[in-house]
């Protein structure tokens, strides 16, 4: 079977990554989560208090600024780790989900953030998920995804997974963080929250997780059996 980049990309909290975890798992592929590349850099100007307006200020915090990722083997997941220390637990954090986007926004981090993300995919087999990977990261895609779920039931998952990890929030502080993100990926000048024209819809809404993941590896075989 040959390689492929499969790009996931839509709205936030309607079930990326982890389709895309389960997805690369099935195919022993790599997975990406751009997502959290984002949420490091906006921990990072968060702590240095970087002036996000100062264009030099910018770019001379992202040149200290080094992303990894480190398979954690009780998790079966990647952590994310930020100049050598493991942010995996802060950057989900609510005050990083309320700051991320401002700073997603700023070309100077798109094009450091993109160039390493093209970096991680060019050896194919990888799964990645974002906002913009099969409109800017990766164009070329074989798989495009574009997912989406109706607002109240991404908001009600989302509330779970915090809840699980110690974090109570009230709903509607996390429906207008969903609704704030989302409005502020749509309409930023530099990559923006789009479907790519050959992208196929997935509506994660009335499934469930087995169910969109089988529906992801359904289209991957159809994929590799045209490229036969
Ligand atoms: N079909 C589903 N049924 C129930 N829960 C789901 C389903 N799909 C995803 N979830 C849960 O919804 C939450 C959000 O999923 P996930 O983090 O994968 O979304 P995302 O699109 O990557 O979000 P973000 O863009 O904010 O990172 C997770 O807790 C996940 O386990
Ligand atoms: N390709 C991407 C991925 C993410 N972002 C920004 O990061 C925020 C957090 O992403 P999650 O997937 O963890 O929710 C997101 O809201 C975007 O602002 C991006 O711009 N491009």
């Amino acid at each position: 079977m040959s390689d492929i980049i499969i790009a996931l990309d839509g709205f936030s909290s309607c079930g990326k990554s982890t389709t895309a975890r389960h997805v690369a798992a099935a195919l022993h592929y790599a997975f990406l989560d751009t997502g959290a590349m984002y949420r490091a850099v906006a921990l990072y100007f968060h702590r240095q208090q970087v002036n996000t307006a100062d264009l030099q200020a910018v770019k001379e915090a992202l040149a200290h600024v080094e992303i990894t990722f480190e398979f954690n083997p009780s998790k079966q997941a990647s952590d994310t780790i930020l100049n050598g220390e493991n942010v995996e637990g802060e950057i989900r954090k609510m005050y990083i989900s309320d700051l991320v986007s401002q700073v997603a926004a700023i070309p100077e981090v798109r094009h450091a953030m993109v160039a390493q993300q093209q970096r991680m995919g060019e050896k194919k087999a990888i799964v990645m998920d974002g906002r913009d990977i099969g409109t800017v990261v990766f164009p070329q895609a074989e798989l495009k995804i574009f997912m989406t779920a109706e607002p109240h039931i991404r908001a009600q998952r989302r509330k779970l997974e915090l809840l699980q990890k110690g974090e109570d929030l009230p709903l509607e502080e996390i429906i207008e963080n969903l609704r704030k993100r989302d409005e502020i990926d749509s309409n930023r000048s530099e990559g923006p929250l789009k479907r790519a024209a050959d992208a196929i819809d997935l509506d994660t809404s009335y499934r469930t997780m087995d169910e969109q993941v089988e529906f992801v590896l359904d289209h991957v075989r159809r994929v590799q059996g045209e490229k036969r």
